[in-house]
């Protein structure tokens, strides 16, 4: 993205390396991590954002992963302080207080090709929902669409993103625990999307009785290589196809974010 170079000259080579050249985007929100040999050049840091982001009207700085049951960040604020921020999708537009939720936009385009697929009349469970960034374009293209997940304000902001977006009546949400789903649901849907967190799930399975026949499930997951191979193996063994296996971005060493399009017999 260029920070690095907007910057050079102005914090010296041997730190400058450090900085990481990328930023998130969420809203009117930019996430950076700076880390901590060039805090004290923040407020250059500011300068060159704003000067690439007008329209930025917070820059956080991440100072933890993502982590804990709600796959939340810790945050200092580098340039204003609020963290609530409307974000713009492929036509839908998304509320949510970064400090409270997850979301990330760097999946946006993965989100529409799922959404592209859904046929209206189609039965979509989405466990792990979040805000609704996958729930609410499904709802969108006239499926019905039920959404658990755990944290209390990413339920409510799903809420308020829903009737904004015109789907509250498509889009059935439900606090609580979806590794209980398959125990509590007794109902069968034609697609499951699973955008799992970090490290909970290592195989779409406790889904897969959920799924009608000649149903699809799009699984998120983070794995190695090796552990991915032996995943579709399994699933292959069990009489499912694998239709995609796409690899999207690094998020720890060898440790990737696979998106796996999953058909049932
Ligand atoms: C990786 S985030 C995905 C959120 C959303 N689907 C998105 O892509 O923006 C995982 C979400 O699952 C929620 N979560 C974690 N454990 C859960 C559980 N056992 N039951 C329901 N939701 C859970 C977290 O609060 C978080 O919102």
């Amino acid at each position: 993205m260029g920070l690095r170079r907007d910057l050079t000259g102005i914090i010296p080579d041997d730190l400058l390396i450090l900085l990481p050249d990328g930023y998130e985007i969420i809203g009117t929100i930019a996430i950076i991590s700076i880390p901590p040999e060039l805090t004290l050049f923040n407020e250059q840091i500011v300068t060159a954002l704003r000067a690439r982001r007008p329209s930025i009207q917070t820059i956080l700085n991440k100072t933890g992963d993502v982590n804990g049951l709600f796959r939340t960040s810790q945050y200092t604020p580098i340039f204003g302080e609020n963290t609530i921020t409307e974000h713009r999708e492929y036509g839908f537009r998304y509320r949510l207080d970064v400090s409270k939720v997850y979301f990330s936009s760097k999946m946006g385009s993965e989100r529409k090709r799922i959404a592209d697929l859904i046929k209206s009349g189609e039965t979509v469970f989405i466990p792990f929902a979040g805000v609704g960034p996958y729930a609410i374009p499904v709802a969108a293209r006239g499926a019905e669409v039920l959404a658990i997940e755990i944290n209390k304000s990413a339920c409510s902001w799903m809420t308020i993103n829903a009737l904004e977006n015109g789907v509250s009546s498509r889009l059935h949400i439900i606090r609580g625990d979806a590794m209980q789903a398959n125990q509590t649901l007794r109902r069968k849907f034609s697609r499951i999307i699973i955008p799992t967190p970090y490290g909970l799930l290592n195989g779409p399975d406790i889904f897969l009785s959920m799924l009608s026949e000649g149903g699809t499930v799009h699984w998120i997951s983070f794995s190695n290589s090796m552990q991915m191979k032996e995943i579709i193996d399994r699933l292959t063994e069990r009489g499912y196809q694998v239709l995609r296996c796409h690899q999207c971005g690094n998020v720890a060493p060898s440790v990737y974010r696979w998106i796996l399009d999953i058909k049932a017999k």
